[in-house]
């Protein structure tokens, strides 16, 4: 259980902001009000005119619907649970969040980097490795791997932004940076009756996420308010939601917070696709509190968060491991406990031991 103090406030809507502002000067100081005014009190908003072409995101999103349509063998043969670096296809039911079971089967893809990983290295470097790209026609790496290209342009251009509202350099949050983002297709099945999609949970893998709700009508994503209110986060035609990683709550002090969130199920199935933006794996948490702490210890931190927000695990906020890389590996392997006994085997026990 965290004792991390401060989520959001008691929020009911979530802003959509328009980036076409930030070429503007006229209207960019609007941009930054709003911006900042998300990223304190709420943690969660969507951008529009955010310059993703319209058939980068369409190539997506029809590849994924093939690679969902593949049967279970071709999804085997890319199967996660094969991969140290935690890429590939995880079927329903194997994914836990909070100790339940979820109900979404997922791809899980990165920036393609090759596997480094020796014996006496620390172990989370061995997160970094090649994907495992099924079958489809037409093929979908070229598609997937341009499409976490322009998402790894936007959301580094959107740091800036961040850190300008913040009143800070605007290259300030740049060098904590990783060389790996991660991207993550997501299938979540009809269901008749309600259940969870994903358990509630904030988002343990890095600065922003970056999420595309590929499926036009259907809800079921939702944060957490201060008040314990589900508020729902519909799906917006032209738009990404974006929302806070837990890693950027702890470098600003808690000034910006990793707001809860979860997906219910629908009685239609739903497609998304998350964009994680990664940090460091280096990064150690005396890092991350001292490199700011001048600048946000005079801001007035937002206050109360609601209980089942407080129940959150949040490893590298109650600062358990040194490092970013050792909480990520945590965190996956929690998450993934086939992958941790046959790859983590050393730390395997600890990891999924303690609470
Ligand atoms: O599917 C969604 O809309 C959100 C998924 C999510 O929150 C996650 O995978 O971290
Ligand atoms: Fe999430």
């Amino acid at each position: 259980m965290t004792t991390t103090p401060g989520s959001t406030t008691s929020f009911t809507s979530v802003p959509i902001l328009d980036l076409a502002q930030a070429n503007d000067p006229a209207a960019k100081p609007n941009l930054l009000k709003q911006l900042r005014f998300a990223l304190t009190e709420i943690g969660f908003l969507y951008i529009k005119n955010h310059g993703v072409p319209s058939e980068i995101i369409s190539d997506l999103v029809h590849t994924m619907s093939n690679m969902f349509d593949l049967s279970q063998v071709e999804k085997s043969r890319v199967a996660l649970e094969n991969s140290p670096h935690f890429l590939g296809y995880s079927g329903e039911g194997s994914e836990t969040t909070g100790g339940r079971t979820d109900n979404r089967e997922q791809y899980e893809f990165a920036t393609e980097l090759e596997d480094r990983w020796t014996e006496g290295m620390p172990l989370y470097e061995r997160l970094k490795g090649p994907c495992q790209y099924p079958a489809t026609s037409p093929p979908s790496q070229p598609i997937i791997e341009s499409y976490i290209s322009h998402i790894t342009t936007l959301s580094t251009n959107f740091l800036t932004l961040v850190a300008q509202c913040l009143d800070l350099p605007p290259l300030t949050f740049h060098s904590y940076l990783s060389n790996q983002h991660r991207l993550k297709l997501v299938h979540y099945p009809p269901s008749s009756t309600p259940s969870q999609g994903v358990g509630p949970h904030k988002d343990s893998s890095g600065w922003f996420t970056f999420l595309l709700q590929a499926s036009p009508s259907i809800g079921g994503l939702q944060a957490l308010n201060k008040a314990g209110q589900w508020i729902d986060i519909p799906a917006i035609p032209d738009t990404f939601v974006v929302n806070i990683g837990q890693a950027f709550e702890v470098i600003t002090h808690g000034v910006c917070k990793a707001t809860t969130h979860r997906v219910l199920s629908q009685t239609a199935e739903r497609y998304s696709v998350p964009f994680f933006q990664g940090v460091r794996l280096d990064l150690t948490k005396r890092e991350a509190l001292d490199g700011l702490r001048t600048h946000f210890e005079t801001w007035e931190s937002r206050g109360g968060e609601s209980a089942e927000g407080r129940e959150i695990d949040s490893a590298f906020l109650q600062g358990r491991y040194d490092t970013w890389g050792e909480s990520q590996l945590r965190t996956k392997i929690r998450s993934h406990r086939g992958v941790g006994r046959k790859f983590y085997a050393d730390v395997y026990e600890r990891y999924v031991n303690e609470d």
